[in-house]
């Protein structure tokens, strides 16, 4: 066969390929910054004081991030690096909307017993779209925890308080096996019908693929209705997937994505080897590259994230921080790209 045959269809898949992918992207995206919360969860030591977590959040907003998880009101003897979360209060930069964490009505008592700042705080809530994981996390069957949820978002937005909603173990969970999509889509509805505003999906445990991602997505918003605008992805990368599964999830229409500076974290009740979110290095690089833009400066991200490596003591699992610190990309062009 000649080799102009062979090329045409080639040729023609490629530039379906393309003006399929630029053009469903987003032109902009919001990335949530979760590190201070969910990235430090886990970690016994070293405990950071306020002031360390300060001039790490300090950074973060320096960077451009708009959105940024500080802290959560939870149990300080399991989940100790949470402890001083109330302490931020008063002294979180400005710029960014600041979420915290809060598992119950105690959470949202001691949240407004800091005084915040409502236009620019919020507090976020976290039901399971499974039984075993909901008990684990939460010590409360699923009907329970929505139940005292709807509680809590009726008595925040009584006072006026944002409430952003997740939902975890949307795939998989490793103690139940994969989630059926209309559990995670009566559990959005709920959050949605309670009042938060915007429903995270998390893929607490990385299990996704973009083929089970999309699948997700198309029962959320084709099957049940659910407008893409009020959903977010938050995928763990326990298993190399994460930056596969937000393209997929881009490219379905979300918008929103949470991610972790130097990929840190993992939920201390998800079984062992829970990795930790995105890195958001590789976001913004992700979508930057593409022409959606993040508003956010990879060079000042990058210095958060070394910022935070020295308190940790611990390298970031940023591939993309590793390759602009090293210097590892060097290509003709790339030198010269403007990041
Ligand atoms: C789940 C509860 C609230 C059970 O709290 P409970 O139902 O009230 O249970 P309890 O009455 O048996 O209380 C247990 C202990 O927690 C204390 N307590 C209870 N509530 C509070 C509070 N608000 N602030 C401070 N302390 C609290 C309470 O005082 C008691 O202390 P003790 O008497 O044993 O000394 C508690 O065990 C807890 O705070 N657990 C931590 C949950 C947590 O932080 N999980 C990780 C975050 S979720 C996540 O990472 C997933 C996500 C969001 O990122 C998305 C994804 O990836 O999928």
């Amino acid at each position: 066969m000649p080799a102009t045959r062979l090329l045409r269809p080639l040729q023609t898949a490629t530039r379906r390929f393309s003006s399929t992918a630029t053009s469903s992207l987003p032109s902009s995206v919001r990335l949530v910054e979760v590190s201070a919360r969910d990235g430090l969860q886990a970690l016994k030591n070293p405990i950071l004081t306020t002031s360390q977590k300060l001039e790490y959040l300090n950074k973060l907003t320096a960077s451009g991030l708009t959105h940024i998880e500080a802290g959560s009101f939870v149990n300080p003897k399991t989940i100790p690096q949470m402890a001083n979360s109330g302490s931020l209060m008063g002294n979180l930069p400005a710029g960014p909307l600041w979420s915290f964490l809060t598992p119950n009505q105690r959470g949202l008592d001691a949240f407004l017993a800091h005084n915040p700042d409502l236009t620019t705080t919020e507090i976020a809530v976290f039901v399971s779209a499974t039984e075993e994981f909901s008990m684990r996390n939460l010590g409360r069957p699923r009907d329970k925890a929505m139940a005292d949820f709807g509680e809590v978002v009726r008595k925040a937005r009584e006072t006026d308080v944002k409430v952003r909603g997740y939902v975890s173990m949307v795939i998989a969970c490793p103690f139940s096996g994969p989630t059926d999509p209309k559990e995670v889509g009566d559990a959005v509805e709920k959050l949605l019908g309670m009042g938060c505003y915007e429903v995270s999906l998390g893929d607490t445990n990385g299990f996704g693929t973009p083929k089970t991602v999309r699948a997700l997505l198309h029962h959320l918003v084709k099957e049940r209705g659910v407008s893409v605008d009020k959903l977010a992805g938050h995928f763990h990368d326990t298993y190399g997937m994460a930056v596969a599964n937000v393209q997929a999830a881009a490219e379905e229409g979300v918008a929103v994505f949470d991610g972790s500076v130097g990929g840190l974290g993992g939920c201390p009740f998800a079984g062992p080897g829970a990795a930790g979110n995105v890195a958001t290095e590789e976001l913004v690089w992700l979508f930057e590259k593409q022409g959606v833009k993040t508003g956010v400066n990879i060079e000042k991200l990058i210095e958060a994230g070394r910022f935070m490596s020295g308190l940790l003591q611990r390298q970031g699992e940023s591939k993309v921080a590793r390759a602009l610190m090293g210097k590892r990309t060097v290509t003709q062009e790339e030198p010269k790209a403007k990041l």
